[in-house]
């Protein structure tokens, strides 16, 4: 494995900013990042009342401090500081006439001879510390920088060097039109001990087959199956702020919607219900604990976990590796069961294949002859836990921090799923209906894209418009900057689900020509979009139906922390209160799914014992 980098540069790597040991509670923040508070994004009144003076008193200075240093980056950017200066004579006679003040036109012309030796044109160059970016997200100075240097630039830390594109042409041409000469990268490297040769690491032939294999199983009809799923965990969910709303307590919406996230793609994944958002068990702390390892190696200067000895002897090292081996062996025991299922089947296996007891990704492919091995298998499940929760929770969080800043939009959103959805549970037909609620997730993932950076590497040279590169170049994609960039959208900051027509095609990087990227591009598409965007549609029309949200009194600032997703320092607190109209009790009969039923494994166990537990999605 090679050695880690040394910016924390990932995508579905989870954030650092959960503790993973504190299930008996909630999510809670361990590291802060520090602020973001960039003027391109508003997130100064947490809560949309007016703070309390003392209160207010520390976040004016917070803000005043804030900008200053804001102001210092900038400032440092246009002295250079980040620039590259190019060796020899004629660069350091380039700089001292421009320093007495010869306009930059006129050196450019005179001195275009120096810079043609290689007769072709290089890449901007910006270099910095670690430091310049540690104490912010990092995709929020990868932002200045674009801004400065434009839609490709280098970025050197030392002795590493990575491509930050931030053009939607370049990015076409990566993801798509030459995609086969890009692989995983750093990523690969990074996410190897938890995913092993999955999907999202894998490349070449290994990824080929699993992607023909896999993408089959997400058929029509397994997503049609998967609406009521989203519906029965959404309004397991609903309890709980039922009670939250009734007892008069706050309630922190991001660990609870990575809570109902789990519970839905464990059922989806392989017919296993977590139960996250009712029991805190050993399984669902082992995940986490293996989902923060991810997101500390990635932005470890040394890789300790590689050294023999260190596994051994750090206390963190071991938990992981207990969590992983819990992990691991839960998988294997679900992979059996299937299997026997599977065996006692009298299957008739075709296109749209799926057991109705148990409608999961995992029973598809084991029904199909799917001939890999066990620890194939498990890498593809457990790279779909990943990717298929942390993301959905994440663009949820944001979506309801979004809504808690623009009251008009919620108004709207709440008025459409009075009207469509009135007193029951979302079928399939809603999907084509929920139109408004759509183009608020369309516009949370443009606003927060879940992950904000591809990764990738040059597998040979190759020309990135106008500049040609070498192979092993370091590569990321950089959606936030495609996302807020002024140069691709009017009043980019701003949260208006209206720039999204009702009636025009849902936006996608096709149709938008590569400058909104939600779910990537090109052959290594995310392949839950369609499954991911129903999921979000459903819980979020299921909530706002039920209850009003509002940020909560004291609630702390919303900022920015990162991992593969964009996470909040300090999670996000908000009152729920119930709304009086409509009526609010789902009235459509409830499948098998026994959303009460605790079906938890206590800490260290497997699950084998618990499999005759794992209800099914359907009747
Ligand atoms: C809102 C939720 C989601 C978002 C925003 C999202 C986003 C993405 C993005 C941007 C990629 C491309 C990564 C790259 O090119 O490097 C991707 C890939 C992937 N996603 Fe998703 N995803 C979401 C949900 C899901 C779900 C629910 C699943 C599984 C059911 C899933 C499974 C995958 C897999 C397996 C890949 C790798 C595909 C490949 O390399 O062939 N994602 N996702």
């Amino acid at each position: 494995m090679a050695a880690a980098a040394t910016i924390p540069l990932l995508q579905f790597v989870p954030a650092k900013t959960f503790q993973a040991n504190h299930y008996s509670n909630k999510l809670r923040p361990t590291k802060q990042r520090g602020s973001f508070g960039l003027s391109m994004i508003t997130c100064a009144s947490s809560n949309g009342r007016e703070p309390d003076s003392a209160d207010g008193g520390v976040k004016s200075v917070e803000r005043l401090l804030e900008e200053k240093r804001r102001a210092e980056l900038s400032a440092r950017i246009s002295s250079g500081e980040f620039t590259v200066e190019k060796s020899g004579f004629p660069s350091q006679l380039k700089s001292g006439l421009s320093k007495v003040g010869v306009p930059t036109g006129l050196l450019d012309f005179l001195f275009s001879w120096a810079d043609a030796p290689e007769n072709y044109p290089k890449i901007p160059e910006a270099k910095g510390a670690i430091s310049a970016i540690q104490s912010e997200a990092f995709f929020v100075p990868l932002f200045e920088l674009y801004l400065t240097y434009g839609g490709i630039y280098r970025l050197t830390f030392g002795p590493k060097s990575f491509l930050i594109v931030s053009d939607p042409a370049i990015a076409k041409h990566i993801l798509r039109e030459n995609s086969k000469a890009y692989s995983k990268g750093i990523l690969a490297e990074i996410l190897e001990f938890v995913m092993g040769t999955g999907l999202i690491p894998a490349d070449g032939e290994i990824w080929r087959v699993r992607r023909r294999a896999i993408v089959p199983a997400l058929h029509q009809k397994y997503v049609t199956a998967m609406i009521n799923l989203f519906g029965e965990a959404t309004d397991r969910l609903c309890r709980k702020l039922d009670a939250a709303a009734s007892d008069g307590e706050d309630v922190e919406m991001e660990s609870l919607f990575s809570r109902l996230t789990l519970d839905i793609i464990g059922k989806a994944l392989f017919n296993y219900d977590f139960d996250s958002l009712t029991n805190d068990t050993g399984i669902v702390e082992a995940v986490y604990t293996v989902l923060r390892e991810a997101e500390d190696r990635s932005v470890a200067p040394i890789p300790l976990w590689e050294i023999p000895i260190w596994k051994d002897i750090s206390p963190q090292q071991r938990k992981v590796a207990t969590a992983l081996k819990l992990i691991n062996t839960t998988l294997d025991d679900l992979i059996a069961i299937c299997k026997r299922m599977v065996d006692e089947e009298e299957l008739q296996f075709h296109e749209e294949y799926m057991n109705e007891q148990d409608p999961s990704i995992l029973h598809f492919l084991l029904a199909s002859g799917d001939d890999v091995s066990s620890k194939q298998l498990r890498d593809d499940l457990m790279t779909m836990l990943i990717a298929g929760h942390e993301t959905s929770a994440a663009v949820l969080t944001w979506t309801f921090y979004l809504l808690s800043t623009e009251p008009g939009v919620m108004a709207k959103l709440q008025e459409e799923a009075d009207s469509v959805l009135g007193d029951r549970f979302p079928t399939i037909d809603d999907m084509k209906k929920l139109k408004y609620a759509t183009r608020v997730i369309n516009e949370s993932l443009r606003l927060y894209p879940q992950p904000p950076v591809l990764i990738r590497r040059s597998l040979e040279d190759d020309k990135l418009g106008d500049y040609p590169i070498k192979r092993n170049e370091d590569i990321f994609i950089c959606i936030w900057n495609l996302h807020r960039s002024p140069k691709q959208w009017d009043n980019a900051d701003k949260f208006n689900p209206e720039r999204w027509p009702l009636d025009g095609p849902n936006p996608n990087e096709t149709n938008q020509n590569f400058r909104y990227l939600p779910f990537g591009g090109g052959p290594r598409k995310c392949l839950g979009d369609m499954f991911a965007t129903f999921e979000t549609v459903v819980a979020l029309s299921m909530l706002v139906r039920r209850f009003n949200f509002q940020m909560a009194l004291g609630a702390p600032e919303v900022k920015m922390t990162t991992g593969a997703t964009i996470h909040t320092t300090e999670g996000l607190k908000m009152t729920v209160s119930r709304r009086i109209k409509p009526p609010i009790v789902p009235t459509l009969e409830m499948p098998a799914f026994e959303v009460d039923k605790p079906v938890g494994v206590p800490k260290g166990d497997s699950l084998v014992s618990q499999k005759g537990e794992v209800s099914s999605a359907h009747p």
